[in-house]
């Protein structure tokens, strides 16, 4: 639950920037940049977490893990995809 609950809290701060753009945000410049540079962050980051997985080591992992998902966010975000309807899918599959 922890975990679902902080994703929470950083779509909201993801959400707010995107609402209200400010200075010196990357989040910001993601969103003033458009939908191909965060589906071109996700590819690139996606890549990082694969090369981390082939022997960069555990930490690695996690720091590319953790960028990973928080591009994600930012392109639910932008597609107006709830984080709800996310965890509403997984329970329907996990509860096959
Ligand atoms: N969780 C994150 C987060 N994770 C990753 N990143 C940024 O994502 C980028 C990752 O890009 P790269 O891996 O390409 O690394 P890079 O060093 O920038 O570029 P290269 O060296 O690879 O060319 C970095 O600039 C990170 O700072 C994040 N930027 C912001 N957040 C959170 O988003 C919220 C809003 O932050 P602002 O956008 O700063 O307002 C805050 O709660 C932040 O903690």
């Amino acid at each position: 639950m922890k975990i679902m609950q902080f994703l929470d809290q950083l779509s909201k701060v993801i959400e707010d920037r995107r609402d209200n753009p400010r200075e010196g945000s990357y989040t910001c410049y993601l969103f003033a940049s458009g939908e191909d540079e965060i589906l071109k962050k996700i590819g690139e980051e996606a890549v990082e977490v694969i090369l981390a997985a082939k022997g960069q080591g555990h930490q690695r992992i996690v720091e590319e893990v953790s960028d990973l998902l928080y591009h994600v966010l930012v392109l639910l975000s932008l597609k107006r995809v709830n984080l709800d309807e996310i965890e509403e899918e997984l329970r329907r599959r996990h509860g096959k």
